[in-house]
């Protein structure tokens, strides 16, 4: 059997669609342009291409992009003094710090600077407590992207075993929340784990955000299961250059998974669309007006 591919980037593409058929109504009813205000401190070269990508789509959907690029030493202060700067921006819709930060500035201490009501990556402790009790809240991107191409699969996910390998606060967590919320039966698995490649096993839906490439192999996952690979990771690759693979062994898991998300082309477009469509949302809240459902 050969898994059938998830195509993250056309799903990734009709959302920034709608956002940006949404964003063009809002313009011409209110006057309203959501806004992003986009932080990036230091110059990893990683970083730097998520920025232009996502500067380019943001400005495509119609939406207007605030670029702040600071250099690596910047303190702490002035930092927070930026963030506090765009709070009080009022074209400032959603505000995103990109992450990770120079070792000189508390990461937590930024996140719990932005209004939550701008906070679009959901990093803020507000979102992600509402996101526990089940209160709207904004919703982070990479964990939101997930369960929507899980969903292409399963429409309805109420009793599937759910096995999420990782627990960080940016995916792993979140991604447990939105499956709980969706009816799974969910599993948190990690590197303290026993058994972790049997407990992968199990899972209708595996989830994988380790930040290890091709960790998981092909005798992990259960005949037909949806496999969503949320790794990113650049490894060398032919004459020299270098390439892009995810957390899970792409050939392996093909021929055993019913279905997989590519890297790239998978979960990474999805993380941008969820932040076009946290912005738009995050815009008309703060306007008064109810959003629509993506
Ligand atoms: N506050 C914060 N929020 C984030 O959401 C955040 C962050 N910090 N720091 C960095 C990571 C990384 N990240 C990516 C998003 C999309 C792609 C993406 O679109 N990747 C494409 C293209 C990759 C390529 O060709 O280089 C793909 O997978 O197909 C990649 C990486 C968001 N992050």
């Amino acid at each position: 059997m050969t898994a059938r591919i998830i195509d993250g980037k056309a799903l990734a593409e009709s959302i920034r669609n709608k956002v940006a058929a949404e964003a063009a109504e809002l313009k011409r009813s209110h006057g309203i342009v959501p806004g992003l205000a986009a932080v990036l401190v230091g110059e990893n070269p990683a970083s730097q291409v998520y920025v232009r990508n996502k500067v380019k789509q943001t400005t495509e959907a119609g939406l207007a992009s605030f670029e702040h690029v600071l250099p690596a030493e910047t303190t702490q202060d002035d930092l927070l003094a930026l963030v506090r700067q765009l709070n009080a921006d009022p074209k400032v819709h959603g505000i995103l710090v990109q992450l990770p930060l120079p070792p000189q500035i508390d990461p937590d201490l930024v996140i719990a600077t932005i209004d939550p009501a701008k906070d679009v990556d959901g990093f803020h402790v507000e979102n992600a407590g509402r996101l526990v009790v089940g209160q709207e809240s904004l919703v982070p991107c990479t964990p939101q992207g997930s369960v929507l191409l899980a969903k292409t699969v399963h429409p309805d996910l109420t009793g599937l075993e759910a096995v999420v390998l990782g627990r960080s606060n940016i995916v792993g967590k979140p991604v447990a929340q939105l499956l709980i919320a969706e009816s799974a039966t969910v599993t948190v698995a990690h590197s303290r784990t026993r058994d972790l490649e049997a407990v992968c096993r199990r899972a209708d839906i595996l989830v994988v955000a380790v930040g290890r490439p091709e960790m998981v192999k092909g005798s992990w996952i259960k005949p037909g299961a949806t496999v969503i690979d949320v790794g990113i990771n650049r490894v060398p690759g032919e004459n020299g250059k270098s390439r892009l693979v995810g957390d899970v062994d792409f050939k392996e898991a093909m021929e055993v998974a019913g279905a997989i998300t590519p890297v790239p082309g998978g979960v990474g477009p999805m993380t941008i669309a969820c932040l076009l469509a946290n912005t738009l949302k995050a815009a008309m809240v703060a306007n008064g007006l109810t959003p629509p459902s993506f």
